[in-house]
């Protein structure tokens, strides 16, 4: 069986190993622009096999944190061309997550201070992150949403195709649909969020229905190989909940099976929380998705630590570890995990917001060591 530092396929790439680093919202590029600083960011962390950046709406109406990079803005896909190329110079793979968060944004983030946008019109019980006047950064609860109509859908499926399209444009290697954590997709996906009567609410069916358009959209516009896709089966983040998450989330990659994606990364348990949370059949969801056909590469994420990892790969768990808030704090965490050297702590007070500290100034190893 593969070790956890062996590379690996994923659609036409090659992985220089088998540790993603998840994405992770940092809310340092102002205007929704990346900048020289996020630069420094993704080209430190590069020896990771993949990296998957930071959730990057599609839209404007895709935003519900202040100071996140987007991809809708010409001078944004300028600014991911400067970090796509300091990472592949640096000799890493990179994949943008294309993010949607529905409701889960404030009227100031939003197109002329509108309502958010939803499969139904139910508030999430959730909060997110605003710059005010006076330029301080406060995580505010979120706004009531509205439910979007049915002639609205296309639009955004149409979002999803520029902003895949532009991913391609700016050099990443691959795309992640973020259809986690209780965003968007995620929305549809759930009993709790999704209590629409029409052909996109109800059944298990009609509520993956707007995923797997997604994906279809995304898959049709840049190929498979470069298409991925983020799930959160039992997470309660941002309010997101489902009374029967198997069968759901069993049909859902059954169904993507079909698709030949590049990669599924799923978190396991509560997102950044308890990893038995909820009772879930992990390796039965793999099970469904392999039965079907599926070979995308299983990307594994939530807690995991260095034994976790090694043995989530040798025993055929998964192919891939993503690692989150270990990535914030050890920029060479593959040269640790590795040499089972010693990890920095991450400081939670910098997770959000800010500059270079607790950004870009986290130690690597001495070369010598
Ligand atoms: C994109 C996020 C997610 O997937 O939960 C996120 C957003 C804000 C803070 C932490 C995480």
């Amino acid at each position: 069986m593969p070790s956890l530092f062996d590379p690996v396929t994923l659609g036409r790439t090659t992985l220089s190993n088998r540790i993603a680093m998840a994405p992770l919202t940092r809310n340092r590029s102002p205007g929704a622009v990346p900048n020289d600083l996020n630069v420094t960011y993704y080209e430190q962390r590069a020896s990771a096999g993949l990296i998957i950046t930071e959730g990057t709406p599609i839209t404007q109406q895709g935003q519900g944190y202040a100071q996140v990079p987007g991809l809708y803005l010409p001078e944004a896909v300028e600014g991911w061309k400067r970090v796509t190329a300091a990472v592949h110079s640096a000799g890493g793979k990179i994949a943008v997550q294309l993010w949607h968060v529905g409701r889960v944004s404030h009227t100031t983030l939003q197109p002329g201070g509108a309502a958010p946008v939803a499969p139904s019109a139910i508030r999430a019980k959730s909060k997110t992150y605003i710059i005010n006047d006076d330029g301080t950064g406060a995580f505010v609860d979120t706004s009531e949403p509205r439910a979007l109509e049915l002639s609205e859908i296309p639009g955004i499926l149409e979002d999803y195709r520029r902003a895949a399209r532009a991913a391609v444009e700016a050099g990443f290697d691959a795309v992640e649909i973020h259809a986690a954590n209780g965003y968007l997709i995620d929305q549809f996906l759930r009993a709790d969020t999704n209590h629409r009567t029409d052909d996109y609410g109800g059944s298990i069916e009609n509520r993956t229905r707007f995923a797997l358009e997604v994906v279809k959209t995304i898959v049709d516009e840049i190929g498979a190989e470069r298409t991925g896709i983020r799930i959160s089966p039992v997470t309660p983040a941002n309010d997101a909940s489902d009374p029967d998450p198997q069968p759901l989330f069993n049909h859902l990659v059954e169904k993507l099976a079909a698709y030949d994606l590049a990669f599924i990364h799923v978190i396991e348990g509560a997102t950044g929380g308890p990893r038995d949370n909820l009772p879930f059949d992990w390796a039965g969801l793999k099970a469904a998705y392999r039965a079907k056909g599926g070979k995308a590469v299983w990307i594994v994420n939530n807690g995991y630590d260095r034994d976790m990892a090694i043995e989530a790969v040798e025993s055929g768990h998964a192919d891939m570890v993503a690692f989150g808030k270990l990535f914030i704090s050890n920029p060479d965490l593959v040269r640790r995990l590795k040499e089972n050297a010693p990890l920095n702590e991450a400081d939670r007070n910098t997770f959000y917001g800010g500059g270079a500290e607790g950004y870009t100034n986290y130690p690597t190893l001495a070369l010598s060591a």
